[in-house]
């Protein structure tokens, strides 16, 4: 835990390679995967600014259960990471909110910032995969730019276990093109406020 508090201090973002344990990523992908019911066209923005656009965006999420065991095993996880969080680094994470998210081959998610379209709450997103075997060929990397917007900082290829960390309002982002069906959890620790 000290690691992620140190290095999001130091550089903003961590790329972590399997912090779960084996049998909730398990859970996690089996539940993603179990059924797409529930899931939903993910959008662009909010209130009357709400827009599905699938050239910009090409998901489907649903926002975790707190009534469902394997979700509450994850939330429960992310709580602890969050106190830990808070203890190290004094941001006053308030909450965290997520969601499954399935990319249809051939979809993606332009660049963009977490921040944009008054959700200013966001301090830190989280993003965790699930895609096992995942090959280079398959695509659908995350790539995260300098806060200009213009030199990539990271790549992150979206193989089972891996989570990423980092400022929500530092680092824009893209989903290049996926290949194959791309599964993960999105989420955002927030400050309180709208
Ligand atoms: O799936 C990812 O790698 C990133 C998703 C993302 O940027 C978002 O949902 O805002
Ligand atoms: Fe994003």
């Amino acid at each position: 835990m000290n690691i992620i508090a140190e290095q999001l201090q130091d550089t903003g973002y961590i790329v972590l390679d399997n912090p779960l344990p084996a049998s909730l990523m398990t859970a996690l992908r089996e539940r993603c995967q179990e059924s797409q019911a529930g899931f939903e066209a993910a959008h662009i923005g909010r209130g009357t600014d709400k827009k599905q656009i699938n050239s910009i965006r090409g998901d489907v999420i649903r926002w975790l259960d707190e009534s469902h065991d394997t979700d509450q095993a994850y939330l429960a996880w992310m709580e602890n990471l969050r106190s830990k969080l808070n203890e190290a680094l004094y941001l006053g994470l308030f909450d965290y909110e997520c969601h499954y998210a399935i990319y249809g081959a051939g979809t993606g998610y332009a660049k963009h910032s977490d921040v944009l379209n008054g959700k200013k709450n966001r301090v830190l997103t989280t993003v965790l995969y699930l895609n096992e075997n995942w090959q280079r060929s398959d695509g659908g990397e995350l790539v995260l730019f300098e806060p200009e917007g213009i030199d990539v900082l990271a790549t992150v290829a979206p193989k089972f276990g891996t989570m990423i960390i980092f400022l929500s309002e530092s680092f824009p982002h893209e989903v290049l093109i996926s290949h194959s069906t791309r599964r993960s959890i999105t989420g955002w620790f927030r400050v309180s406020g709208s």
